[in-house]
């Protein structure tokens, strides 16, 4: 599965302990991150992360890219709700975007939690299914 892992700057320390704490599941699945993220979670846990740009220069829309392409499965994206962000309506259309086709989203540890337990007990084999299919041939 291809596993998109963003973080706002003060949510990264958390991103960095929940990648720790489920490296094991991670490391199975391709990884790829907004810039800092990337480069932070690739440096702590020794990951092995695709950076993106970072998010306020578009790394939030290069993700974004990669959903509506069908190219990203499961969308971890750790927000700070309590920073006002210079790119909201990037980090907006990104959510938008995983609900328009259907990716997995988490906006918290505690959800990013849970969708990491149940990719790794096959709950998302579905995803092998339609990665790759055209827009016309999935059913939403
Ligand atoms: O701002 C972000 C997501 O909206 C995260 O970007 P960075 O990982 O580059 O800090």
């Amino acid at each position: 599965m291809k596993i998109a892992l963003i973080a706002h700057d003060k949510k990264k320390d958390d991103i960095i302990k929940l990648a720790t704490a489920y490296k094991t599941i991670l490391e199975k699945h391709e990884l790829f991150a907004t810039g800092t993220t990337g480069k932070r979670i690739a440096d702590e846990t020794g990951l092995n992360v695709h950076c993106f740009k970072s998010g306020p220069l578009g790394g939030d829309q290069q993700i974004g890219a990669y959903i509506s392409d069908n190219k990203m499965d499961l969308v971890l994206f750790i927000r700070d709700p309590l920073t006002a962000q210079a790119h909201e309506p990037d980090i907006s259309a990104l959510l938008r975007l995983s609900d328009v086709y259907e990716i997995p989203l988490a906006t918290n540890v505690g959800t990013a939690e849970v969708l990491l337990r149940g990719l790794d007990a096959g709950f998302y084999e579905w995803r092998d299914f339609y990665r790759g299919k055209d827009r016309e041939e999935l059913p939403f």
